[in-house]
């Protein structure tokens, strides 16, 4: 299973005081030192941690494959459309949300994620639709073409250890039912050391995509340490 680091929140910390550092550009070399797989960024309208910039840089400098996370919107797709990054993943938005909150709404906003999926395809990218783990949305993702989805492990992750079992039976049944539809399925939300290990019992899993929890353990450990754990317990 291959590690995917989110660098959002090293741009939050940038964004806190609006210097040009800590440069999530550095954060991406130490993951690729480090033995990460790819980088995640999440390009959202609000522009709070991660800036356009840093989405062209990333792609020019190339450190780790780059899985670029947006909304299914016009001005961010033409955005992905130029830059051109490995994998896009689509996630909802909502202005006032802490994080990103539930999965996209593949069922509601059908005809829309379809023909953004197409043109991102076309263009040569991976598509990559972040979704809860239900098995109607999951045929639905099947419908628009995308090859992958990313099952929001978030309900998971911030459950109480002992109120957890129902969340990762969910999850295990949508990994088994995905795979079966031909998807390839990577997992990702809130993913820490402490609750690593239900994660590791979810079947198929390709990649996971992990961010705020390496970020907080890098304060203390470094950013290549940080990853190096994460990497290294994914082995266990
Ligand atoms: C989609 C996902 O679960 C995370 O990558 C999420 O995008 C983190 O979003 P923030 O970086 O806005 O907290
Ligand atoms: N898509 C999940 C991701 O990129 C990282 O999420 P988190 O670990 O920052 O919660």
């Amino acid at each position: 299973m291959k590690l995917g680091v989110n660098i959002d929140h090293i741009a939050t910390l940038r964004q806190a005081r609006g210097t040009v550092y800590p440069d999530p550009l550095d954060a991406a070399i130490l993951c690729a030192r480090a033995g990460a797989h790819g980088i995640t960024a999440h390009l959202r309208e609000d522009r709070r941690h991660i800036q356009d910039d840093d989405i062209y840089r990333l792609k020019e400098l190339q450190p780790l494959p780059l899985n670029l996370e947006m909304a299914n919107v016009e001005s961010i797709v033409e955005i992905a459309l130029n830059v051109k990054p490995a994998e896009v993943c689509l996630v909802p938005e909502k202005r006032q949300e802490l994080t990103t909150e539930g999965g996209l709404d593949v069922i509601g906003h059908f005809d829309a994620i379809k023909d953004t999926v197409q043109s991102l395809t076309e263009a040569g990218i991976e598509v990559s639709l972040f979704v809860d783990a239900d098995e109607m949305t999951l045929a639905a993702c099947k419908d628009t073409g995308a090859p992958v989805v990313e099952l929001h492990t978030g309900a998971y992750c911030n459950a109480e250890p002992n109120d957890r079992a129902v969340f990762i039976e969910q999850l295990i049944r949508s990994a088994d039912y995905a795979h079966g539809l031909g998807l390839k399925v990577n997992a990702g939300h809130g993913i820490n050391l402490e609750n690593l290990g239900g994660i590791l019992c979810i079947p198929h899993l390709a990649m996971l995509n992990i961010g705020h929890s390496i970020v907080c353990r890098a304060v203390f450990e470094g950013l290549e340490n940080a990853v190096g754990e994460m990497f290294g317990a994914m082995q266990d």
